[in-house]
């Protein structure tokens, strides 16, 4: 009987569905002339004023400010921008977007206000700015913040509509099960606040996911080090967060990558390649036990001088995801003094995810 009702249900729920997709598509054709939203590009416009208005009440812009916003759509949150800021930089992709957004802001009497550039927000230098306030594409949170935080301009703050689960992660603290390596990179540089959630419903059409404002404010000294350095660092730790480090450095894929490099090197100073793909925790990896038989003495010395410095410095049973940014760094700077550097071959990218 279940899976009689559940075969009627289906295509209910199918019907139901095409039904609201229809009604979503009157809306949109009503108020922004038949146009279709695609989901790969992220477009979910938010709709529920009330809330564009905190949004812009919670960013502290000031009426001097010139306001980044990334993914401005047809102008909801831009309009508001407007009213609030000197001028606003909006950049989008979708030359559709772009076209529906210049005639809003003219028709209110605000071209001279705003900035349009029309291009992929991740291939774009930015001009100046003293704010980013944005409900940007999902798809692209990770190396957007990363472009941000660790980019060339200098900003107070960048009030961000994120999803819900992605927020969390930047909201996380050292120990706690969501901290990870985005979080660790973007609070060396700045602080993340909790601003609200928002619901999925407030969106046309809505997401599958809830979302969630928050606020980066980048932090006015960071720690002297070397962000390559500490970007190729934490991926190697952060590689599987929950090992300990001891185990983590122990692992045969990471000897092999020190030997291979430690061989074509002269001097005292090792390089500490990071190369490696499949970095999540539920990759099945070798925890080393036996990886010692399989090394060559150099590649056996090597590791054990890196398990030395672990072990005489309390951390070799540490797990990355619990330690602060001071221990981290200070193991940072333990393998330097030993003449260990970590780095990427891949550090052009900014990529900042685990
Ligand atoms: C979530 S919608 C937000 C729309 C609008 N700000 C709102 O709140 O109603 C994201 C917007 O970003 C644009 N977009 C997607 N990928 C982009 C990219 N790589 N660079 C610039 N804009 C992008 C989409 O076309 C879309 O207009």
């Amino acid at each position: 009987r279940d899976s009689h009702s559940q075969a009627r249900t289906k295509p209910d729920h199918d019907r139901r569905r095409r039904g609201y997709e229809r009604d979503v598509r009157i809306e949109e054709k009503k108020e922004h002339d038949g146009l279709f939203l695609c989901k790969s590009k992220g477009q979910h416009l938010l709709t529920n004023t009330r809330i564009l208005d905190s949004i812009v009440r919670s960013s502290d812009i000031r009426p001097t400010d010139t306001v980044l916003e990334i993914g401005p759509g047809t102008g909801n949150l831009t309009m508001k921008l407007l009213e609030a800021a000197q001028n606003v930089v909006a950049v989008e992709l979708d030359k559709r977007m772009v076209e529906i957004l210049r005639k809003r802001v003219s028709d209110h009497g605000f071209a001279d206000k705003l900035t349009i550039i029309q291009k992929d927000v991740l291939k774009t230098d930015f001009p100046h700015f003293d704010l980013v306030v944005a409900n940007i594409p999902y798809n692209i949170s990770s190396p957007l913040v990363a472009k941000l935080v660790y980019g060339s301009n200098t900003f107070r703050s960048a009030t961000l509509l994120l999803q819900k689960e992605f927020s969390r992660r930047l909201l996380a603290n050292p120990g706690d099960s969501d901290f990870n390596r985005l979080a660790v990179n973007v609070k060396l540089v700045a602080d993340v606040k909790f601003v609200m959630d928002v619901s999925k419903r407030e969106f046309v059409p809505p997401p599958k996911v809830d979302s969630s404002v928050i606020r980066i404010t980048p932090k006015e000294i960071i720690p002297d080090v070397n962000v390559q350095e500490w970007l190729a660092f934490t991926r190697t730790c952060f590689g599987k967060k929950n090992k300990t480090l001891g185990s983590m450095f122990r692992q045969k894929k990471k000897v092999m990558e020190l030997q291979s490099l430690s061989a074509g090197r002269h001097g005292s100073n090792v390089e500490v390649m990071n190369q490696t793909g499949g970095d999540s925790d539920s990759d099945v990896e070798e925890d080393g036990k036996d990886d010692l038989l399989c090394l060559d003495t150099d590649a056996s010395m090597f590791k054990e001088r890196v398990i030395e410095i672990l072990r005489t410095n309390g951390f070799e049973e540490k797990r990355p995801s619990k330690l602060s940014h001071r221990e981290l760094l200070h193991l940072l700077s333990l393998f330097n003094q030993a003449g260990i550097f970590f780095h990427d071959i891949t550090s052009l990218q900014m990529d900042l995810h685990e």
